[in-house]
């Protein structure tokens, strides 16, 4: 059988390199993609989307054309594929220069076109492939005939580490099997994950009747159901080359599937609901807008997709400690972000709502106008109310996915959670990230049973999620808790080592040297 060492290998929880790279005097890696796919001269679908979408999250993106197609807002008029032997010449060329870390193919529009990717990729092999099984447009012109369905199911997709057929396509590559419902996606991510691929999303755009927009994950042992409510718009012309590319963007930086897999299905949501009312070309089904993200008023524009390196340093605020030294939660808030805090957690169990919720507002104009993401912990009317980015959640407060479904998918949730089926139920119903601990005795929570860092270190192993640790966590014990070096360990939360000082500014700022210093370290 064919094989591919270095793609197979991607562990679950893998990083890249570059993710974790960090700036030296003269050599900064960029994260890199290669998209092997067909051009769209209309621009919204296909190698177009593809730089696009790699742009506006940061990573750089190569390009191998497969094919050019005429193609606008009504449909594909012509296509022409490009000698197999000169996709050849192009795959070697960047393959040979350039380090990938994820190559994601697009139309594939021959067998040909298919070996010589396969035999460029067992001479350059990158981490990890992500495979859009293109083969008809939305407007129904073939891309990829019936002739490369065997090609497709016997060597591309065994070697892919996840595929993201339509329907249409799932159909196909399944030899025509019906698929008009959820539990039909299901069935099918189920059989195209036995054809080979780590992972399998079956997405369900164009499913029939549905007032949501439904993506089936299927990661071999269980389902993930990725929902969000179909938004009203003729401009979807893209979405699947998009959701793919995102996808690779995310692995490129060092995500794990599943969070790779959620944030692109945001970052799709978010571009289709900013671009909903644009109007370009005369036809059915337009572009959208991939760079939404710059042009929001920066003062409004919140943290819309959850950065799990956002965890490095977490302040969470605490109400008496403000009291004790006598400074508002805006002037802490300030410090903080200040000193290089990069989320923050309002954390305020004895405060009046209403005098809580003209804070927090403040907070968030503070928090946005820095980029900071700002959470409310427990309080999800406070949340809603003062538009944070999101809200943390205890194991007693309300269930995440009836946070989930209050919240919509656009806010960050965590939760606390202190074992692995915690942190497994937490992934299940649609959380973020967690927060675990105590990791040490601490003040802050009383009654709080402390894990230590081999509890911590337990929960990170088996958590889906990115996890940032908390309790007892200080200057002086922080590096300790990084050294415990999982992938999952993102940061740490703290309260009294920034809040219960004379000067948090001061205090951030040692803190945030010291978790820079450690990250050298491991
Ligand atoms: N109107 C919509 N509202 C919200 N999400 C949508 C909408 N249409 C598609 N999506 C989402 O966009 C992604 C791509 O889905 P889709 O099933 O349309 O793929 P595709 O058919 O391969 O794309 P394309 O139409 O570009 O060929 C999925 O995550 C899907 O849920
Ligand atoms: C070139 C190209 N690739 C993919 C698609 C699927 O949307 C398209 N319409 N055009
Ligand atoms: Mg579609």
């Amino acid at each position: 059988m064919y094989s591919l060492g270095g793609i197979r290998s991607l562990p679950a929880n893998w990083r890249s390199t570059t993710a974790s790279m960090t700036t030296t005097e003269s050599v900064r890696k960029v994260p890199q993609v290669l998209t092997v796919a067909g051009s769209d001269s209309g621009a919204g679908a296909g190698i177009q989307a593809d730089l696009k979408v790699c742009a506006a999250r940061g990573v750089y993106c190569a390009s191998v054309i497969t094919a050019v197609t005429a193609q606008n807002t009504r449909g594909v008029q012509s296509v022409h594929l490009l000698p197999p032997e000169f996709v050849s010449e192009q795959l070697k060329s960047v393959l040979s220069d350039f380090e990938f870390d994820v190559v994601k193919t697009g139309m594939l529009p021959s067998t040909e076109i298919v070996e010589v990717l396969l035999q460029n990729l067992s001479e350059f092999p990158v981490r990890a492939l992500v495979v859009d099984p293109v083969m008809v447009s939305t407007s129904g012109h073939v891309l990829a005939g019936s002739s490369v369905l065997s090609i497709f199911r016997e060597r591309l997709l065994p070697i892919a580490d996840i595929i993201t057929p339509n329907v249409k396509e799932a159909s196909a590559l399944l030899g025509g099997v019906k698929i008009e419902t959820v539990e039909e996606m299901r069935s099918a991510a189920k059989l195209l994950h036995e054809m080979g691929p780590r992972f399998v999303l079956v997405k369900g755009g164009d499913l029939p009747d549905s007032s949501d927009s439904v993506d089936v994950y299927f990661d071999g042992k269980e389902f993930h159901e990725l929902r969000s409510p179909r938004i009203a718009t003729r401009n979807t012309h893209g979405t699947g080359c998009t959701l793919a590319s995102c996808i690779a963007a995310e692995l490129a930086k060092g995500s794990s599937m599943l969070s790779a897999v959620k944030v692109a299905k945001r970052f799709v949501d978010n571009a289709l609901d900013y671009s909903k009312d644009i109007v370009i070309g005369t036809g059915k089904q337009g572009p959208f807008d991939h760079f939404f993200s710059l042009k929001k008023d920066p003062q409004s524009s919140r943290c819309s997709i959850f950065n799990p390196d956002d965890l490095f340093l977490y302040a969470v605020t605490d109400s008496r400690m403000n009291k004790k030294w006598n400074r508002s939660i805006v002037d802490a808030v300030k410090a903080a972000i200040e000193g290089g805090a990069t989320i923050i957690q309002l954390r305020e169990k004895e405060a009046e709502t209403r005098e809580f919720l003209e804070e927090a507002k403040s907070c968030v104009g503070i928090c946005r106008s820095h980029g900071v993401c700002l959470l409310i912990n427990d309080r999800i009317d406070i949340a809603l109310a003062c538009d944070a980015d999101g809200v943390h959640v205890g194991q007693s407060d309300m269930p995440v996915d009836l946070v989930r479904s209050l919240l919509g998918p656009d806010k960050i949730i965590g939760v606390s959670c202190k074992t692995p089926e915690q942190a497994h139920q937490a992934w299940k119903d649609g959380a973020d990230y967690i927060g675990s601990g105590g990791v040490f005795p601490t003040n802050t929570k009383a009654n709080n049973r402390t894990i230590g860092l081999d509890g911590l270190k337990t929960v990170c192993e088996a958590s889906q999620l990115p996890v940032v640790a908390i309790g007892g966590i200080g200057i002086s014990n922080a590096v300790s808790v990084m050294q415990i070096n999982t992938p999952n360990l993102k940061g740490v939360a703290v309260v009294s080592a920034l809040f219960d000082q004379e000067c948090v500014l001061t205090q951030t700022k040692k803190l945030h040297k010291t978790l820079e210093e450690s990250k050298k370290e491991v």
